[in-house]
């Protein structure tokens, strides 16, 4: 008897919650943007995505128009489209719409609601403002950057140098260069590429990113993460993660430790002594401050995660389309030989003189959209868009890919790797509005001015230096991607023949 009335309450609750489920899954479609699939029941749409996401959300896209809503599990997420709804929702509307959802992997190391990129409201604007200051201190956007990058990028080519002519590959070698120009900034020193904790940090960052696609589903059915096997990554992920908070946490004990007793380490400054120094000047003019040990410590963790994958695959991605349209290496050479020479390094002042090499590095961002999905944001009002009503609280999933592969935008070949598209009659450098891989509006990446020295520094200096051929030339590595943060090349492996020999 017992048991039937346990049974009884378990139906009548399996029916109340379906009922409830197919009520929020259905209200307010009147006003929300449509949704190209019937959910499931309790899953949404998720298992209904296909293995390609930017495939899939193409598809829907063209189905539904430039805002589209599906359903991870009973929450709604909305997926803006186009350059200019993208403009419209993140820069017209960028007071309500620049939020950020909590995510299971900021929860998973109990950081959640800290930092810098994953944090909304008061603290966000702290920390972004903080960081945008210390950056520009330390000459984001001048010579003072270009100089530390320079000295990283010199062993980079050095490295590779010393292969001789042997296949490597490139990601490895990149990611690890990349990540010492974040390590520099923040603990004031490089590493050696054989520093046993710097590799252990670097190898755990790159495994949050590689499983955080897989894991996307967990932030919204968080019962995956208990799944037999770690098919959604969530424990990887947390591992890795703990991992990198656990390192970072102890090589900043370290620094400030080291630098109470260094002048000299604060004389040539670190984003951790200008963070104290900042957070100091506010606790003693009594202003409130939401700097502290956590906040500075997820900021750090922010910055490893945002600046190293997206700039250290936009490099690899610009190999691989080279290997894919040889043709585009030679006119590079050519540039570079007449502007540059062999004679000494590149310099900043060198980018207004080799155009072409611009727009090969635009084409590159264009086609390989590193983040084809940007960040998410949240909505912190209702907003109207056209007909459409996005309640309060909604996340927005900004579809980057849609606006850098638009044929209407691109032409019919937006597909294929063309730097001349950014090339006028005159051989000058075209500059779009819709060309946008850094984002748009309030949340716009914060390291944009970075990533860009970055980018030209290494490419001008690699291509200086080397020719890049293909293992088998007639056959070059695939370009499908593997998307996980970001989208990143599938590993492959290259030859550098040492032009300077
Ligand atoms: C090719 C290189 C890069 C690309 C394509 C890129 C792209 C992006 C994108 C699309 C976003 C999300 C914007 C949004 O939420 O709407 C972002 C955020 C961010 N990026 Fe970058 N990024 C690059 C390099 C860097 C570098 C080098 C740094 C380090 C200094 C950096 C730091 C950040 C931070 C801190 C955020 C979060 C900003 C916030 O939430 O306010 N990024 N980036």
């Amino acid at each position: 008897m017992l048991q039937l009335d346990f049974m009884t309450v378990l139906f009548t609750g399996a029916i109340a919650l379906l009922c409830w489920y197919f009520f929020k899954t259905n209200a307010n479609h009147g006003k929300l943007p449509p949704c190209p699939l019937k959910p499931w029941p309790l899953v949404g749409n998720i298992f209904q995505m296909g293995a390609d996401s930017r495939a899939q959300f193409k598809a829907w896209h063209k189905q539904c128009g430039d805002l589209f809503s599906i359903y991870f599990g009973s929450t709604v997420v909305v997926v803006v489209n186009g350059f200019k709804t993208y403009r419209e929702v993140f820069m017209t509307k960028g007071a309500v719409t620049s939020d950020r959802p909590d995510m299971f992997f900021n929860q998973a190391i109990g950081m959640s609601h800290r930092g810098l990129a994953f944090t909304s409201g008061a603290v966000w604007r702290e920390h972004r403002y903080t960081a945008h200051q210390i950056l520009k201190e330390f000459g984001m956007g001048t010579n003072l950057l270009a100089e530390k990058i320079t000295e990283e990028v010199i062993c980079y080519v050095n490295t590779l140098a010393e292969k001789k002519g042997k296949p490597v590959d490139p990601q490895h070698f990149t990611y690890v260069s990349v990540s010492n120009i974040i390590g520099s900034i923040i603990f004031g020193r490089r590493f050696s590429y054989d520093d046993p904790r710097f590799k252990k940090t670097v190898k755990s960052i790159k495994t949050v990113a590689e499983c955080a696609g897989m894991a996307g589903a967990v932030n919204f059915l968080p019962i995956l993460k208990y799944l037999p096997g770690d098919i959604f990554k969530a424990k990887a992920i947390k591992v890795s993660y703990l991992n990198v908070k656990n390192l970072l946490a102890e090589m900043i004990f370290e620094v400030e430790g080291k630098g109470d007793n260094n002048p000299k380490e604060v004389e040539n400054g670190n984003y951790i002594f200008s963070y104290r120094d900042k957070q100091r000047k506010k606790t003693q003019s009594r202003k409130a401050t939401s700097l502290d040990d956590e906040h500075l410590l997820k900021s750090t963790i922010d910055l490893f995660g945002a600046g190293t994958e997206t700039v250290s695959s936009t490099i690899v991605w610009c190999l691989l389309f080279i290997l894919h349209t040889p043709s585009v290496q030679t006119k590079i050479h050519e540039e570079l030989d007449r502007e540059v020479g062999q004679g000494r390094q590149p310099i900043m002042e060198d980018q207004a003189r080799l155009p072409y090499l611009n727009t090969v590095i635009k084409e590159t961002q264009r086609l390989s959209s590193v983040v084809p999905f940007s960040v998410m944001h949240k909505t912190s009002e209702e907003i109207k868009i056209g007909d459409f009503v996005i309640p309060n609280d909604t996340i927005l999933i900004p579809n980057l890919d849609s606006v850098l592969h638009d044929p209407e935008i691109w032409g019919s070949d937006a597909e294929v790797f063309n730097p001349e598209r950014f090339l006028d009659k005159d051989g000058n450098v075209i500059h779009r509005e819709e060309f946008i891989p850094y984002s748009m509006g309030p949340r716009i990446c914060l390291g944009d001015a970075m990533a860009k020295i970055e980018l030209f520094l290494f490419l001008s200096f690699m291509f200086q230096r080397f020719q890049f051929v293909a293992r088998d030339p007639l056959h070059p590595p695939t370009l499908k991607p593997n998307i996980g943060f970001t989208s990143v090349p599938t590993a492959f492996e290259i030859i550098c023949v040492d032009r300077f020999k």
